[in-house]
């Protein structure tokens, strides 16, 4: 479907009209003041777009180079993010400063419809290039922004709708602009409160990768938010200095900027000492424990964490902080380093008690330490790098790094130059002093190549013969170096049928797949129950509860996106709920959407077989509709099950906050219409039409 866009004339009409009348000073209105700029400052006309810049591939592959720090922290969460918002029609996108598009993720055909309007990487959306849109609005504004469809200065934009949020570095400066772009101008609130969500996420993973030898402190005024999205976060180095912190530390102290608090001592923080912190956080096996705040009697429930790698172990570069910070020059480091902790870093371990998985865990690790590569599949965020962390922590090579590579979410130019390295001025835009390769970072320690089917082919004879020679040439280099791992991949695709297609290398695929490995969907998992439980005190804290309506459509939910959809389910329904127990309005618009498209049990059965005997009422119009008495079904519903009486309200609500427009609800949750008027009869809610 094209995009649908306004009447250029008029729109350029209704933004002059803005602008010159009435439009003054004390005028706040992110668009509005936009449009301004737009005229008085850029110089741009409505009625006059122009064509959006874009970077050259050598161009571009620098600056993702530059910025790999910041783009490694955010690809996991957008891809995330994405699945939550189960929208194909919607892009997630990262931008830098400049408002340069570093990446994306999309459908592939969502991604073609828009790829004309520039909304793919290597393209700048700053406000000067492409008008108030949400991207550069945001960099602009330096705030959250939504930008609706007829908001945008360029009515070629304005099929869709953005919303906007802006990721900070640990320095407290804007580093890049996260946003989403979508057909559908709905649930902006409910978009952005993700979009900030996922802000945060990519921030706290952010410290965790610049100060991979600092000390992490984790806090909160509520002992059940340390260790969650809520958590105050510092970064403190061996002497007891503080080098980062994130937001919500600085709103927990009371405090403006990170320049407020960076070089301070701990102890001008908080009534404890380094020392003095580690050792009680040690003993209270990194629970958190009492601090006060210093000079005052403000307490806090705090732990600090030793570094994730040893000082020792880093090249000086990167210890300044400062130059490791994205946004600035990003300082590349030459030894393998273990993957930054997610967070949450709840010391809440993987939950893989499932008879299957565990005996497939014994399997895998027996065979790898003979040195047998392991291929595993399953569906997407079936927990694939989890299981293969877990297998490399089992293994003899635990104590090397564990070195994970994502072939999918890399651009087809970067591969080769990550997998294998490059030697100093290999090509225009390299990095002075080379880059050592991820192969190569493996050596001693485990290799995994995620999503491995999506490498693509001319690469596969590379790889191949790194796997049978153990010798690796980094990009412009003439020396071969040897190297030693032991070997995991995944995909989520089937590699057999890749082979069969010409896609994949039939004599790649057996020295991937020396034990393939099945990994169960979360529908499958007998430890469902277990891990709702134990994902929910990881990412709510410990007194996290749920709704016995909530648990039942959690455990009856089909979970395409398995674990990690569960996990993001979970920590924004945790931060909706707000302490509260987590209810189904809590939870994400695609599982209530699938809890009506289905009936109950949820989701499990397809729309196919969802009761189509039923008599549908449907009128002819999308004219309001109004509640028939409800005394009448008085009956009917008292026979209601408590996850259906709850849908009910649910629904009930739905239509009162839309003025009984059913058209309009069927929209918010995008189904049909007749599909809702089934949901509608089954739940007993009766409505008149107008005559
Ligand atoms: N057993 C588990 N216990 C706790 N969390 C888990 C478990 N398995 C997966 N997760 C969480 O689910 C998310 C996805 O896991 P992971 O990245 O391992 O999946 P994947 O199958 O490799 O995904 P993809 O196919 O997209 O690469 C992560 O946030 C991870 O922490």
């Amino acid at each position: 479907m094209a995009i649908t866009v306004l009447n250029t004339g008029r729109h350029a009409e209704r933004v002059f009209d803005v602008v010159r009348s009435g439009f003054g000073e004390e005028n706040n209105d992110v668009v509005a003041r936009s449009w301004r700029r737009c005229l008085d400052e850029y110089l741009l006309h409505p009625d006059r777009p122009r064509e959006l810049r874009a970077l050259e591939a050598p161009a571009l592959h620098e600056r993702l180079g530059r910025m790999a720090t910041l783009v490694d922290c955010a690809r996991h969460e957008m891809a995330t993010l994405f699945q939550q918002l189960a929208d194909q029609e919607a892009a997630v996108v990262l931008t830098d400063t400049d408002g340069v598009i570093l990446h994306m993720v999309a459908s592939p055909e969502f991604a073609e419809e828009v790829a004309p309007l520039g909304l793919r990487p290597g393209v700048f959306w700053s406000e000067t290039e492409a008008g108030t849109n949400g991207m550069g609005t945001c960099l602009a504004a330096a705030a959250p922004v939504a930008v609706r469809r007829e908001d945008h200065f360029y009515t070629q934009y304005t099929g869709l709708t953005c919303s906007a949020v802006p990721v900070y570095n640990p320095a407290g400066e804007m580093a890049a602009v996260l946003d989403v772009s979508s057909r559908s101008s709905l649930m902006q609130q409910h978009l952005l409160v993700l979009l900030g969500m996922t802000a945060r996420m990519i921030e706290n993973r952010l410290i965790d990768q610049c100060f991979r030898h600092a000390h992490p402190v984790h806090f909160h005024s509520r002992p059940e938010f340390v260790y969650t999205l809520h958590e105050g976060r510092l970064a403190v180095s061996d002497d007891g200095h503080i080098l980062a912190a994130n937001r919500s530390a600085l709103f927990q102290l009371g405090l403006q900027s990170v320049a407020d608090i960076r070089s301070r001592r701990i102890e001008d923080i908080f009534q404890t000492s380094q020392e003095d912190l580690l050792h009680r956080s040690t003993l209270s096996s990194f629970h958190p424990v009492v601090t006060y705040r210093a000079h005052a009697s403000h307490r806090f429930f705090a732990v600090m964490r030793r570094p994730a790698v040893e000082a020792s172990a880093l090249q000086v570069g990167a210890l300044a902080g400062q130059a490791a910070m994205p946004g600035r020059v990003l300082t590349p480091t030459r030894t393998p380093l273990p993957r930054p902790l997610t967070q949450p870093a709840a010391p809440v371990g993987p939950t893989l008690t499932d008879p299957t998985l565990a005996r497939q865990l014994d399997v895998a690790r027996r065979v790898i330490a003979r040195q047998t590569p392991v291929l595993l599949c399953g569906e997407t965020g079936s927990g694939k790098e989890v299981f293969a962390r877990a297998v490399h922590e089992g293994s003899p090579r635990s104590s090397g790094a564990f070195v994970a590579v994502n072939c999918a979410s890399l651009p087809e130019s970067l591969i080769e130059s990550e997998l294998f390295g490059y030697r100093a001025g290999a090509f225009t835009g390299a990095q002075r002093n080379g880059r050592r390769g991820k192969i190569l970072q493996a050596d001693g320690g485990t290799l995994f190549l995620d999503e491995i089917g999506d490498m693509p082919l001319e690469l596969q004879a590379r790889l191949l013969r790194v796997l049978e020679e153990r010798q690796v040439t980094p990009l412009g280099s003439e020396e071969t170096v040897s190297v030693d791992f032991q070997l995991l991949s995944a995909s989520h695709r089937n590699l057999m049928e890749l082979v069969e297609a010409g896609r994949f290398r039939e004599d790649l695929y057996y020295r991937l797949a020396g034990v393939e490995v099945r990994l169960p969907a979360l529908r499958e998992r007998s430890d469902r129950a277990e891990l709702i439980r134990s994902l929910l005190q990881a990412e709510g804290g410990g007194d996290a509860r749920l709704s016995s309506e909530a648990d039942h459509l959690l455990m009856a939910y089909a979970w395409p996106g398995n674990v990690r959809q569960l996990r993001h389910a979970l920590r924004s329904a945790c931060a909706l709920a707000d302490g509260a127990p987590v209810r189904l309005e809590h939870l994400p618009l695609a599982l209530q959407r699938a809890s009506i498209e289905a009936g109950s049990p949820m989701v499990t059965l397809p729309m196919a077989d969802a009761p189509r005997d039923l008599p549908v009422d449907e009128p002819a119009s999308n004219l309001p509709v109004s509640p028939i008495d409800e005394a009448a079904d008085d009956e009917a519903v008292q026979k209601l099950n408590p996850i259906q009486a709850n849908e009910r309200q649910m629904l009930l609500k739905m239509l009162e906050q839309h003025r009984w427009n059913v058209s309009s609800v069927a929209k918010a949750f995008d189904v049909s219409r007749n599909t809702l008027y089934r949901r509608l009869h089954k739940l007993h809610i009766r409505l008149s039409h107008p005559e």
